[in-house]
């Protein structure tokens, strides 16, 4: 679904990449976390995966596609089968609820009757079915990165990007936000969410990557926010695969 052949992100100005040399793969129906310190290439990571920034070495396929033969032209058609959200939700704050989502649809020209149907359903799916007519400033933190979620999944996307998605919610609404990433998982969507939240990751046990000055430094299936393994002496990051934990290779 998404593999990085040796990838290399260095932007200009800025003398150490972004990514520095990254291999993986991930297949669909995965739930990912991707974990690691401010600067540490997360955001980078998801940029490439849109096509919003290019490599500067290796390659990158995303659903059977290689992005560097991907024309300008197809990229929005590309981008169809992605779905984004953010930690500051991104609403268009002179909208309605339905109109934020229903915006996605029309400018990929959807029918008003298409667009009729899966907005409320959409809705309903987030927990936000009365709430159509609200404005965002009249929605609490957690409702507004519901509609931030049902705009990125109203289209079926085979794959949701999330960056940082509970970055402004307090514990218990990040709970509610993790719950219903879960279910889109589990509908089929493959899930990758930068995070910097310790105890949803500990709590999920879904793979964790874990990313240091742009390297992968930890890949680990049901894995936690830090890594469980005893570091070998003398060897570093290079010997922290955890004892029963099962590597992931690409
Ligand atoms: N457009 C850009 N131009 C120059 N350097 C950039 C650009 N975007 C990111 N960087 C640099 O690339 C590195 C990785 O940044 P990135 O935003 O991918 O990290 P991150 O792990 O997402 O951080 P955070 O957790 O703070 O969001 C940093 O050193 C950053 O300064």
């Amino acid at each position: 679904m998404i593999r990085f052949d040796t990838v290399t992100k260095s932007y200009p100005r800025n003398p150490r990449p972004a990514l520095n040399a990254v291999s993986m793969e991930i297949l669909k129906g995965e739930f990912v976390f991707l974990v690691g310190a401010s600067g540490s290439g997360k955001s980078s990571f998801l940029r490439l995966v849109l096509k919003e920034e290019k490599p500067s070495k290796g390659q990158i396929h995303v659903l059977g596609q290689q992005l560097g033969t991907l024309s300008s032209r197809k990229v929005p058609y590309f981008r169809r089968n992605l779905g984004v959200v953010f930690q500051d939700f991104r609403l268009l704050p002179q909208k309605t609820v339905f109109d934020n989502v229903a915006f996605s649809l029309q400018v990929i020209g959807k029918s008003r009757g298409f667009i009729q149907e899966a907005v409320p359903d959409v809705l309903k799916m987030v927990g936000l079915a009365g709430k159509s007519n609200r404005f965002p400033h009249e929605l609490s933190g957690g409702e507004q990165q519901r509609v931030a979620i049902a705009r990125a999944i109203v289209n079926k996307p085979a794959i949701l990007l999330a960056d940082e998605p509970t970055g402004n919610l307090d514990p218990a609404t990040s709970a509610g936000i993790m719950t219903l990433l879960e279910r889109i998982n589990l509908g089929g969507t493959t899930v990758i969410m930068a995070t910097h939240d310790v105890g949803i990751v500990d709590q999920m046990k879904r793979r964790v990557i874990e990313l240091t000055d742009g390297r992968i430094v930890r890949d680990e299936r049901q894995g936690g926010y830090q890594t469980q393994a005893v570091p070998i002496q003398g060897f570093g990051l290079a010997g922290t695969q955890a004892a029963g934990t099962e590597g992931v290779s690409a």
